[in-house]
């Protein structure tokens, strides 16, 4: 079964958050189980790609409205991901450092769509799925049903994931005419609230759609920034995937990034050795209790409730937890984190930007990890810490709630809150400074957590059988 993964992040190739995770390893585990399954990305002028070698296996000439764009497919050589490599590259609009965030990114991911369309269907391919993630490449299922210009194509089946149903790529009218020959009585499928929604347009037009866990296939349909209706009419098409972890990368016995490679059988000094090399680096002591988060700060992280809650929390503790934070985002959010550095040095440091190797050194190094996330589409950082032996505190939303259950009951190993309030986190780290003084019961729960088996083989089943499922449709 041959697959075409279509994204804007892959890990290690491009790097903004877990979307990056799910594409560099969902693959991978496709490919071990038979499939023959290939990513393509947008190309980016990244350590990645000036590292590796890669093959032209094709060049074009394509049409963004009046503008004519010369494109290239480009293949890794070495197929070094485990996975087939291709990536578009547009000299002038594709060929950039960062993936996201250019005033005509539109523009960017049109023409990546259009690129890629053009190219399996100037090359004679006919991919027998096509699995699309998040709204950069939402228009790939209307194209392939309703452009002239792709008829060819218009029996492959689409697979529609949402990763993080808050951005839908909403744009103006104005860009209609960038899509190739299109057949104009189909435009209100491209339509939601009077703008061209790439997102809407991928749940309406693509044979299935997914959500990275099953509690957010719910709750679209009651927060999904103006498209819960949306949700609610397609939810047939709707099926909640939980995702894996890869655990190859994410594997504390074999991890290079740490500063000691530890396994269940010796969780404690193993975790003591990096609490220590963390601590070291932060300048905090290692006695107590190391609370931490890792992620982008923005409000859909809770990440603006994280300066207050620690405040409240070192004012009521003081002595006996410690904090450390580790993100990049929302400058308020930033400022507000750095100015406790100099009230709290002592029990608080914050480090501002982005960090693969770092994070897993808090991974490992820390005992609890906070994700007082107010939305929360699966997460990935909760199944790492769990991995770890890291306790994670998460706000009971979306993927969280499927993937954490509370201490507190049978066979629990996390900790659990309802509202993403300060209220909420400062009690939920007053639990884990008790559980922490409770070392036995600590080390004994950790063991559970590393016991568990979040790795991609199960969810790889579940994509496979959607896949079969949507063919036999077609
Ligand atoms: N400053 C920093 N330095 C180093 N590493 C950092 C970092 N900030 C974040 N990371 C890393 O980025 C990844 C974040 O993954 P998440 O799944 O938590 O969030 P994200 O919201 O990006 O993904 C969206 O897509 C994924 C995948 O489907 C869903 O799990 C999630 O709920 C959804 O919001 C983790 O690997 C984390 O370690």
């Amino acid at each position: 079964m041959r697959i075409y993964h279509l994204s804007a992040e892959c890990f290690p190739v491009a790097k903004v958050g877990g979307l990056a995770d799910v594409v560099g390893a969902l693959p991978k585990y496709q490919v071990a189980a038979g499939l023959q399954a290939a990513v393509v990305l947008p190309y980016y002028d990244r350590k990645f790609t000036r590292e590796h070698e890669f093959d032209t296996v094709f060049q074009g000439l394509t049409l963004l409205g009046t503008r004519r764009l010369y494109f290239e497919i480009l293949k890794e050589k070495t197929n070094a991901l485990g996975f087939e490599l291709f990536l578009v590259k547009i000299p002038g609009l594709i060929d950039r450092q960062e993936v996201y965030c250019y005033p005509d990114e539109t523009d960017q991911f049109i023409a990546y769509q259009i690129a890629f369309l053009d190219w399996i269907n100037w090359s004679g391919q006919t991919p027998d799925v096509i699995h699309c993630h998040d709204h950069h490449s939402g228009l790939v299922p209307f194209l392939l049903q309703h452009s002239n210009a792709y008829k060819r194509l218009a029996n492959i089946p689409t697979v529609f994931t949402i990763h993080n149903g808050q951005y839908h790529g909403a744009t103006d009218w104005e860009k209609l005419s960038y899509l190739p020959d299109i057949d104009m009585t189909k435009t209100g499928l491209l339509d939601w609230a009077g703008a061209l929604n790439p997102l809407a347009t991928a749940v309406k037009c693509g044979s299935a759609y997914t959500t990275v866990s099953p509690s957010y296939l719910h709750e679209l349909t009651i927060n999904s920034n103006g498209l819960e209706y949306l949700f609610y009419i397609e939810g047939y098409k709707g099926q909640g995937i939980l995702n894996g972890i890869d655990t190859d990368v994410w594997n504390p016995a074999a991890d290079k990034l740490i500063a000691s490679k530890y396994s269940s059988t010796r969780i404690t000094q193993g975790k003591n050795k990096n609490k220590a090399a963390l601590c070291q680096r932060f300048g905090i002591s290692t006695e107590l209790p190391l609370v931490v988060f890792i992620g982008r700060l923005v409000g859909e992280k809770g990440a603006d409730l994280l300066a207050p809650a620690i405040e409240r929390s070192l004012q009521e503790n003081y002595g006996r937890v410690n904090f450390l934070m580790l993100g990049a985002g929302d400058k308020n959010t930033e400022a507000e984190l750095l100015a406790l550095k100099e009230k709290y040095a002592e029990h608080y440091n914050v480090f501002i930007g982005y960090d693969e190797a770092l994070a897993h050194l808090f991974y490992a190094g820390a005992d609890f990890l906070l994700m007082p996330s107010r939305v929360e589409p699966c997460g990935l950082n909760q199944m790492y810490s769990l991995r770890y032996g890291t306790l994670p505190i998460v706000r009971s939303t979306g993927g969280l709630k499927d993937t954490v259950i509370d201490f507190g009951e049978q066979g629990g190993y996390g900790i659990r809150f309802n509202q993403a309030s300060v209220d909420d986190i400062c009690y939920s780290v007053n639990r884990a400074i008790v559980l922490y003084n409770d070392m036995p019961r600590l080390q004994k729960l950790r063991k559970t957590m590393m016991a568990l088996d979040h790795s991609w083989d199960r969810s790889a089943t579940e994509y496979v059988t959607l896949y079969n499922r949507i063919i036999t449709a077609s």
